[in-house]
């Protein structure tokens, strides 16, 4: 049977990065992805808005919808502290098999822990099972019909603190309408956009950083 897409970008991954390094998985990924084969990694130019937010959130526990291949994992895990974890939520089976082995390739497996499953599925279990208290910052980047349900969900489950900050991808392209009406309007979210551009693409895109009770985290310090 002819290999999928998805595969292709681990067999250049497997052969063209060096093995432990982050950096040049990243690299191969979107060297294949511009050159060869488009896919929906976030990409380097709004791969470089997340590393931001991260580095901003400086996270102990961070989780991230829509694994993928594991680019945006890697991107994320690559800056997290020793003893700091992320993870991440896929529903496709192929996906999170393919993402296990490129993080591997990246050196990544001890920080990243992929969750094979719904989202609405599985964060119900964060506080139990996976032994979340909250969450310092998450990376919406599943189904954009998911984005708005899912952070209400987070809210619902009392996974998110004073300070907390979501970071969503795609909210012009393929755009994120409900979860833009129902964040911005949301008093306990303090939000900034962030325009870009569709991975690989000249479209137009933009990633949305909400904090939660800003104020409140500020005034602790
Ligand atoms: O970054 C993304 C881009 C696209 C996408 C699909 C088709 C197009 F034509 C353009 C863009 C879909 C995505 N789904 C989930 C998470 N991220 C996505
Ligand atoms: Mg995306």
């Amino acid at each position: 049977m002819d290999q999928s897409k998805e595969q292709r970008i681990l067999n250049s991954v497997s052969y063209n990065a060096v093995k432990g390094d982050p950096e040049s998985v990243i690299n191969c990924i979107d060297k294949y992805c511009s050159q060869y084969e488009w896919a929906m990694n976030v990409g380097d130019e709004k791969g470089t808005i997340l590393d931001k937010v991260v580095e901003e959130a400086d996270p102990s526990v961070a989780l991230e919808l829509g694994t993928y291949c594991g680019y945006s994992a890697i991107r994320i895990a690559r800056l997290l502290k020793p003893n700091t974890r992320l993870l991440t939520i896929e529903f496709n089976p192929e996906f999170a098999s393919i993402a296990k082995e490129i993080i591997e390739i990246a050196g990544l497996s001890e920080k990243v822990t992929i969750l094979e499953g719904h989202s609405e599925d599985i964060i119900p279990q964060l506080k139990k099972k996976y032994e979340v208290e909250t969450l310092d910052f998450v990376f919406l980047d599943h189904w954009k019909e998911r984005y708005a349900p899912d952070t209400i969900l987070l809210e619902e489950c009392g996974l998110l603190r004073k300070g907390s900050i979501l970071l969503a991808d795609n909210i012009i392209y393929p755009g994120a309408p409900e979860f833009i009406k129902y964040i911005r309007s949301n008093k306990r979210f303090e939000c900034t956009s962030y325009p870009s551009h569709l991975e690989y693409m000249k479209v137009e895109d933009a990633m949305e950083k909400a904090v939660k009770d800003p104020g409140a985290a500020a005034m602790l310090f």
